[in-house]
Parts: C-alpha cells; sequence; structure tokens
C-alpha cells in the first residue's frame, strides 16, 4: 500500500503546485511501472479522495505542526495518510506505518534523518488527539466543506436554500450514468441486457439509466456499437432543449470532447458543424462519433471569431440552431473533477465571464431569425450564468430568452432545477440552461 500512498502523494502535490489532476495521476503512476492494478487503483482512489477533503484534512495538518514543512513531497504525504485514517477504512496502524515506509523511500532529495520520526508523530498524534482537533475546525468552512472560502461565501450568497446541499452533493462520488440511443434500442430491451450481465441499473428518465456501481466501458453492452454513451443526466437535456429538427443546419460552437455532439445527431438527422479550438480534443469527437456510426463536419477554431465561419469568397451560413457549451470554472461537476476547487481562484471566473460574453456576442451574428442559441455551462456561479444572460439581453434587443422547461420525456428525472440552473444532486451535476430566441 505504501507504493499507492507514494503515488496519490505524488499526484496531490503536483495538483497543489497548480497542476490538472488528469495529467498528474498518469505522470506520478508512470513512476511506479511496476505497480499493480490493485496498487494503481488504490492510489486514483486516494488521489482522488484525498483532493475531494483537501480543505478539512490540510486544517487538521496544519494544527499538528509547529511550522509548515519544507518538503512538500513529505506534506503530501501526511495529507493522504491522514485522508485514510478519516475516511478510509484502512487499519489505522498499517496507515502509518506504511506512511513511514514511504517517507524512508523518497529519493533526490532523500528525506532528512528525522522525517520519519517526525511522520510517525504526526499520524499518532492525529489519532490520539482527532476529537479535541475536530472541534477547534467547526468554526471553518474551508474545514468543515472542504472548498476556498471565496467559493462558500458566493454559494452562500447566491443560493441561500442550498448552498449547503450543493456543497455536500460537490464532496460525492459521482454515479455513472449512461445514454441509451432509443433509436436503436428500447430502453427496456438494454436494460435486459445489463441484468444478464448481472448490472444493476435504474432508469432515471428520457434516455438516462445510473449504474448502481460504475463498470469499465469496455464491459458496458453495446458501448463499443455506439448504442450506448457515458453522459450525466443534466448534459443529457442539451440536445433535447435544443430542439434542433431533421434538415436544420446546426453548430455545436465547443463541441469536444461530444457528448452533447453524438446525442444531438441521434435525436435528428441535421447538417452539423462541430467546433472546437483544441485540435487534440477535437480528435476525441471524431473517435466518438465514429464509434457511434454518426457524421459532423468538425471544424477547428475559435468560437469567438470568424474566420473558421466566414472568408472573402463564400457567403456566410447561418444555423438554424447553436448549441454554445462556453468553456466555464466547471464548478457544477466538481464531484468528477475533485482538483478543480483547488486550482481555481476567486479572479477566473471574471475572466471566463469575460470569454463567454466574446463567444456568445460573436455566436450570435450566425444565428439565422427565428433561430434558437441554447447557452449552456457546468457551472453554478450566477456571473458565468443568468448574470451572464441577463447582460448579453441588455445588450441585444434581437434576442428573447424563452421559459426553461424540462422536456416531456424527462418527468420522471429527478431534475432539480431553478430557471435553468440546474441544483447539483446525486442524479445530476450543476448545469446551466438559457434558450435564447432570435426575433
Ligand atoms: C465544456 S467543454 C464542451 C463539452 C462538450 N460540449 C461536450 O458535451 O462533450 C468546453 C469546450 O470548449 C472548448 N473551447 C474553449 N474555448 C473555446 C473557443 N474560444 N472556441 C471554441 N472552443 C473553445 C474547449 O476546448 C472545450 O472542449
Amino acid at each position: 500500500m505504501y507504493i499507492s500512498q507514494q503515488i496519490a502523494a505524488n499526484a496531490v502535490n503536483q495538483v497543489l503546485s497548480g497542476h490538472n489532476l488528469t495529467l498528474a495521476l498518469p505522470a506520478a503512476l508512470a513512476v511506479f511501472p511496476s505497480a499493480t492494478p490493485q496498487q494503481r487503483g488504490a492510489a486514483q482512489d486516494l488521489s482522488y479522495g484525498t483532493l475531494r477533503f483537501y480543505g478539512e484534512i490540510d486544517a487538521y495538518l496544519v494544527q499538528l505542526l509547529e511550522k509548515p514543512l519544507t518538503d512538500d513531497r513529505i506534506n503530501a504525504l501526511l495529507l493522504v495518510a491522514i485522508y485514510q485514517l478519516l475516511h478510509d477504512k484502512a487499519d489505522s496502524f498499517t496507515v502509518v506505518n506504511q506512511a513511514v515506509h514511504a517517507v524512508s523511500q523518497l529519493k533526490r532529495p532523500a528525506p532528512k534523518s528525522w522525517a520519519k520520526g517526525l511522520v510517525n508523530a504526526i499520524l499518532r498524534n492525529f489519532l490520539r488527539q482527532k476529537a479535541q482537533l475536530a472541534a477547534k475546525l467547526k468554526s471553518s468552512d474551508v474545514a468543515v466543506y472542504s472548498y476556498p472560502q471565496w467559493w462558500v461565501s458566493k454559494l452562500k450568497v447566491q443560493y441561500p436554500n442550498h448552498w449547503q446541499g450543493m456543497l455536500e452533493t460537490g464532496n460525492q462520488h459521482p454515479p455513472m450514468t449512461l445514454r441509451v440511443n432509443t433509436q436503436k434500442i428500447s430502453m427496456q430491451d438494454y436494460l435486459q441486457l445489463l441484468t444478464r450481465q448481472d448490472i444493476e441499473a435504474k432508469h432515471i428518465g428520457a434516455q438516462a439509466l445510473i449504474l448502481a456501481n460504475p463498470v469499465p466501458v469496455e464491459k458496458i453492452p453495446g458501448f463499443s456499437d455506439g448504442i450506448v454513451s457515458v453522459q450525466d443526466l443534466g448534459a443529457q437535456l442539451a440536445a433535447y432543449l435544443l430542439e434542433a429538427k431533421v434538415g436544420m443546419n446546426v453548430l455545436d460552437a465547443c463541441c469536444a470532447p461530444g457528448g452533447k455532439t453524438g446525442h444531438i445527431l441521434e435525436l435528428a438527422d441535421v447538417a452539423l458543424t462541430a467546433l472546437d479550438s483544441d485540435e487534440v480534443r477535437l480528435q476525441r469527437v471524431q473517435s466518438n462519433l465514429s464509434r457511434m456510426k454518426l457524421k459532423a463536419n468538425l471544424l477547428v477554431g475559435d468560437a469567438s471569431m470568424t474566420d473558421w465561419w466566414s472568408d472573402a469568397k463564400t457567403a456566410p451560413q447561418l444555423f438554424d440552431r447553436i448549441l454554445a457549451d462556453v468553456p466555464c470554472s466547471a464548478s457544477g461537476i466538481v464531484r468528477r473533477h475533485v482538483d478543480i476547487k483547488w486550482l481555481r481562484r476567486e479572479a477566473d471566473i471574471a475572466s471566463f465571464t469575460r470569454q463567454q460574453a466574446k463567444i456568445l456576442a460573436n455566436l450570435w451574428q450566425m444565428l439565422a431569425k427565428g433561430g434558437k442559441l441554447l447557452y449552456v455551462t457546468c457551472s453554478v456561479f450566477n456571473e458565468e450564468n443568468q448574470g451572464q444572460v441577463d447582460n448579453f439581453l441588455q445588450n441585444n434587443a434581437d434576442a428573447t430568452q424563452l421559459p426553461f422547461a424540462l422536456p416531456d420525456n424527462y418527468a420522471a428525472a429527478e431534475i432539480t432545477q431553478i430557471n435553468g440552473q440546474l441544483i447539483p444532486t446525486n442524479a445530476h451535476d450543476g448545469f446551466f440552461y438559457a434558450l435564447l430566441q432570435k426575433n
């Protein structure tokens, strides 16, 4: 287990110094090529868990240290071990012994001679004094909820009735949700396929199924044939709200990795242009569409510019529908991306808001009269959501925001929403939707 602790500590340390966990974890795993699949799995659980509860764990550690540690690697090993002692089922003495062993295995530079003794003493003090230490943390939002203070304060103001539940939901393990292509197989038949494979699932509305336990995609019946895709229930709303009809000219403006692109094409045979500024991410759209045997015109381009849309030779083509799933803080999907809480800075929100405003204004000119643009974020911050839309409406007299209504086939879905803002729950992430029509 000490190998898993070391890998997780390395990944956590990388995130705390500003790197993305999606890159940091594979890099940390690569240092231990001989790690077994179990050790790798445990390392992933430990790194996600430690970052999910970093605010709480760090608050304990700060109390236990006389002064901050100068060796970040030891600090991270202590964070991982405290996570295990607080939230894992592992035996506490085993955790402590493995953490001490993990310190002794650190190389280049080798830790100071006192490091093992220090780690041992801190973790044993933690076990002895846990109750007294816990009592001192109760007044700190960061320690209680494990989010930065600015994030908690913002949600308290913006969601006086929901902030606490939203924070707690963000600290839970996300479910694995599937989207079944009901043009190819009925929900009932697909559920039977799952039962035959001993995969327990619940139909939660429209085309969505929640699995009782996550399953590797290779084991999901029909995944490789494109009959089924992995997509959160909240994200599955986009294609329905867009209401693209057969033959329409549709733009999916920030499309990668293509979850919503595939869904739009499953629901209607449209002429779809799928744009993303990231060429590498766009390749994932292509492989997703190939799996689903669907076609779109894929373009690398910036949705805040027009160079990919019109040139001097051809008249620009207006779109009947535009999906603008803009880059955002991703504050509504923290349970899937636990590093976001610690990587984002409050000032980032203003910079996302500016970028979104540019994209929205630019795409608006590409929309045909009578056409609809669906503005989407996976954020719960008002500045990026209704605040953004209100500013846009003030500057664009030809725009009307249509009332938000769940499509009929969503009647059974466990969606909690306030005017297009999905309040994240166990069943879905915290997306925001605004449907804008051009008069
Ligand atoms: C929220 S993700 C989109 C998720 C996607 N719609 C889906 O359902 O799978 C935002 C995407 O916007 C892309 N992006 C960021 N800035 C952009 C820009 N200025 N123009 C076009 N795409 C952009 C990012 O590369 C990223 O793939």
